[in-house]
């Protein structure tokens, strides 16, 4: 089994791309905190000095110049050595937003359907910012101030090893009281983590659906959901930081009191003989001069605390299964005829194909017919490689698409879904998705043929009017077209149309349909259709039941066969006659 890889190992791995940025900031972050240290041992000097009768003031004037330059290095060095961790960690954390997002596009779309999309954007935006802390800060910090203090003890021992471990004595005392803040400190965070992700999921949902909640009523109990959410969120980090408070308050008054021990003792040894006075105010200021970088060290335990599980979420996302394709495609294709061998599918455990075998030629128009729910977007998901097949294969030009790479067959394929994406961006670059090496006039060259070209003028803006989030400010209608227009745009040689005209009008589908036939011509194009009338023509028809193929071939040869085309067909026709919506 392969071991998981730990955290420290991912954020070695991330940090690792800006090494030597990273090496800088922590060489210059030490040198800041040996500067900081100086005034200290110049401090011991002037008191000596002093207890020596020295009495040339230039020599202390000196040494308080000196205290002062000490302090401005310090401060350059520290300056310096933030900007370059924080140059290297932005970086950081931009690739790992970029590894997130492409990873998302290269996983089965189940994964980021069955994930809220409340979670997905915690963890690429807040969970990923809260790394930075744990690059650009504690890396250079926490390293640099764990080194002076381990000099400043060594120098200690030095002087006098009593004193050394007496100025260790409130130091120790403060860290075990700080441990005491990790009893159960993983369970604490991951439900503090999980009530924020609960809350930003009511959030999301709350926001998405607020139509149907204003149309239902629901606005009350809605609301209470996310207040609900909300107050379990706030409770969950105030019970955790009640939990903590006892521990952090001893150990930020206990860790710094080093002279608690430090000048009883050191008094009682120099009435003894055994230390004299110089080194007792030697050990004094050193003492004082550990505390300040021990508790910079402390204030990072919290943060280090927690790094695990936010890099376990990200990891979390890094390592999903990819769908099963090569980085480069094995063979090429001969042509755009496809094959569906044998394909079984299911979403979790439910099997919903089942033994699925169909054949289209290249350059055929192919329309797959059926209830509603038996499998008809499913066989069109799978074609378009959104989902891997559980058995069985899918051949387009002879070869299984698992030997393409998912790149070149992206390009291969124009897929128009049911309920299309619109990005919050002007209907041009809308549009421009599917070539971004458009030009404009190639923008609304698509759009004249997917019949939207007049509607687009009509908007306050044209061509520059901002779809809105999901294309919320078009109609459903017009969202398609704008969707059509796309893949015209990307001039892909498989065409896969799922229910492309369900929104539109008779008289807006009659020129989707003539736009559709310019797009599709000498491609092959599947078509999901619930109105028959549109694909009377078809080369192929395949009738879908219950995950099944259950009837194929041409509008007249299934009318003879007295099948569920027949029964659907007459169905079709009889809402015609009776002055029903045939569109519905
Ligand atoms: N993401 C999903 N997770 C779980 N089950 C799903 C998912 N998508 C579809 N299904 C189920 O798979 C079955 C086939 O759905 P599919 O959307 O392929 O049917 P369809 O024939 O296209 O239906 P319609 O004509 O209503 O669009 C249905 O039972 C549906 O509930």
């Amino acid at each position: 089994m392969k071991k998981e890889k730990s955290s420290a190992a991912w954020i070695m791995q991330w940090a690792g791309r800006h090494k030597s940025l990273y090496a800088v900031s922590v060489v210059l972050a030490v040198l800041n905190v040996l500067f900081k240290l100086i005034p200290f041992f110049i401090i011991g000097d002037v008191i000596n000095k002093l207890l020596n009768g020295e009495k040339n003031f230039s020599v202390y004037l000196i040494e308080i110049a000196m205290i002062a330059a000490s302090f401005v290095i310090a401060e350059i060095f520290h300056s310096i050595s933030t900007a370059f961790s924080h140059k290297a960690t932005f970086s950081v954390l931009g690739q790992i937003r970029k590894e997130t997002c492409d990873k998302l596009s290269r996983v089965p779309l189940g994964y980021v359907k069955d994930t809220s999309s409340g979670t997905l954007k915690n963890i690429i935006v807040e969970r990923i910012d809260s790394i930075e802390t744990t690059l650009a800060h504690i890396l250079p910090e926490f390293t640099s101030n764990i080194i002076p203090p381990i000099v400043v003890l060594v120098y200690l021992f030095i002087i006098d090893c009593r004193m050394a471990l007496l100025s260790l004595v409130t130091v120790v005392l403060g860290f075990c009281s700080t441990f005491g803040m990790f009893i159960g400190y993983e369970e604490n965070f991951k439900n503090a983590v999980e009530k924020t992700k609960a809350l930003n999921n009511a959030a999301v949902e709350y926001i998405n659906g607020i139509e149907v909640i204003k149309v239902f009523g629901k606005a009350d109990s809605s609301y209470e959901k996310f207040t609900k959410a909300a107050k379990e969120g706030a409770e969950a980090y105030i019970g955790w930081m009640r939990k903590c408070c006892i521990y952090h308050s001893i150990s930020l008054v206990l860790t710094p009191y080093t002279l608690l021990t430090v000048l009883p003792f050191g008094a009682m040894f120099i009435l003894n003989g055994s230390l004299s006075v110089a080194n007792f105010v030697m050990c004094i200021i050193l003492a004082l001069s550990i505390v300040g970088p021990l508790i910079a060290v402390m204030s990072y335990t919290d943060d280090l605390g927690k790094i695990g599980t936010v890099v376990g979420e990200v990891a979390g996302i890094l390592t999903q299964k990819e769908l099963d394709r090569p980085e480069k495609s094995k063979k090429k294709p001969y042509d755009y005829s496809i094959r569906l061998k044998d394909i079984c599918f299911g979403y979790h455990d439910e099997e919903v194909l089942h033994n699925i075998n169909m054949c289209m030629d290249s350059g055929s128009v192919n329309a797959i017919v059926g209830p509603s729910g038996s499998g008809k977007s499913t066989i069109a998901k799978l074609i378009a490689s959104l989902w891997d097949t559980d058995s069985g294969s899918i051949e387009i030009g002879g070869v299984n698409i698992r030997d393409l790479s998912l790149e070149e067959y992206n390009k291969s394929v124009a897929y128009v879904a049911q309920d299309n994406y619109l990005f919050n961006e002007t209907v041009r670059e809308n549009i421009r998705q599917g070539n971004l090496n458009a030009t404009d006039k190639e923008v609304e060259q698509a759009a004249r043929l997917s019949g939207c070209y007049d509607f687009i003028m009509s908007l306050e803006n044209g061509f520059d009017t901002v779809a809105g989030g999901a294309g919320g400010h078009l109609s459903g209608g017009e969202r398609q077209r704008i969707s059509i227009a796309r893949a015209m745009l990307k001039n892909a040689p498989i065409v896969i149309l799922d229910e492309a005209t369900a929104y539109t009008d008779p008289e807006n589908e009659a020129v989707i349909q003539s736009s559709v036939a310019k797009l599709v011509a000498g491609k092959t194009l599947i078509v999901i259709a619930h109105r028959l009338s549109t694909i009377t023509d078809a080369d192929k028809i395949f009738v879908i039941d219950d995950g099944r193929v259950c009837e194929q071939g041409t509008h007249k040869e299934l009318l003879e066969d007295n099948g569920l085309y027949k029964q659907m067909w007459q169905a079709h026709i009889s809402v015609k006659d009776n002055g029903g919506d045939i569109n519905a």
